[in-house]
């Protein structure tokens, strides 16, 4: 649906894409993942048609951005990261001017107004004036104005990062019911937990390149895997380390008196028992748990560099 190719983008000197690379499929949802001033807006704006790029193309639909840029402006939304209303205005006028600029009738913005004001779930507050609106509420109004045109496919900018966590709930749950409708989703964030209750797939922009693009389950089958974290009455030597030697233990760290033994499938609990029984100092703590997408980002980004 959207496939980005060696895209290219300098600010003057400064490269700031170079050469990337991605693919959104139709009805899925992108989380389009990267450090402060990776180049993630950068990239929203290109593909919204708000900026130009120096090199590669883009393809919405196999068609090529640059040639059909009139053809593909109906099919894309876009909510920038901070969008600016009349604060003058409630949410029902602000949607109707929306609706009137877009050449829609009355009777089509009346009802277009209902079908989003629910949808963002500001039906009850859609007469108030938007300047005493809530971050969280005046993002979901976005969310509705930048759906209006019914698009294909719709480009959040971080739409959830400056939110409290009820806030950031309520745009996760309007994601979810836009995958519902089939619209696909391109969502720039650093919010990890987001990402995790809402992608199909993740790409990560890293020193102007995309390191990674996987699909969110494969990746956490290969790299979310069980951490023991032991805790010993006394410190322990790090050189203890080379002294266990397992086919199924990826990693092991020490600091101070703690152990955290990162193993690459579920194994028996016996077996982690009996390393360590082997290293025969008196335990204090044996914990079980999981890596989550915020250990893939660091691991994968920290290789990277
Ligand atoms: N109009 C511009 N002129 C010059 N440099 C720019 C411009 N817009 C962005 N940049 C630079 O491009 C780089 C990428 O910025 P961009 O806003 O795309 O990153 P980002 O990943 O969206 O960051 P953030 O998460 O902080 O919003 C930064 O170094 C920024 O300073």
């Amino acid at each position: 649906m959207i496939k980005a190719e060696n895209l290219c983008k300098r600010y003057g000197n400064n490269k700031v894409l170079k050469g990337v690379n991605f693919n959104v499929e139709k009805g899925e949802v992108y989380g389009f993942l990267g450090h402060n001033g990776a180049g993630k807006t950068t990239t929203m704006n290109i593909l919204a048609g708000i900026i130009d790029y120096n090199d590669g193309n883009i393809k919405i639909n196999s068609l090529d951005m640059k040639e059909n840029r009139t053809n593909l402006k109906g099919t894309i939304g876009y909510l920038p990261e901070e969008p600016k209303f009349y604060p003058y205005m409630t949410a029902n006028e602000y949607l109707a001017f929306i609706g009137e600029v877009l050449g829609f009738d009355k009777n089509k913005i009346k009802s277009r107004n209902k079908e989003l004001l629910e949808l963002v779930k500001l039906e009850e507050s859609c007469n108030r004036k938007i300047g005493g609106y809530s971050r969280g509420m005046k993002q979901r109004l976005g969310i509705a104005v930048s759906m209006y045109n019914n698009p294909e496919i719709l480009l959040l900018d971080e739409p959830s990062s400056a939110l409290d966590p009820t806030g950031r709930k309520d745009v996760v749950d309007i994601i979810e019911d836009l995958k519902d409708l089939g619209i696909t989703v391109f969502l720039s964030t650093h919010i990890l937990s987001d990402i995790e209750r809402v992608c199909d797939r993740v790409g990560i922009l890293q020193g102007g390149k995309i390191i990674l693009e996987e699909k969110l389950d494969i990746l956490k089958k290969r790299y979310l895997h069980p951490i023991y974290d032991i805790e010993f009455e006394k410190n322990i030597k790090e050189d203890i380390i080379n002294t266990i030697d397992k086919d199924w233990i990826e990693e092991i760290k020490v600091y101070k008196n703690i152990m955290n033994i990162y193993v690459n499938e579920d194994i028996d609990s016996r077996d982690i028992m009996k390393v360590i029984a082997e290293i025969n100092l008196p335990i204090l703590s044996l914990n079980l748990r999981r890596s989550n997408l915020e250990d893939i980002f660091i691991k994968v980004v920290s290789e990277n560099e």
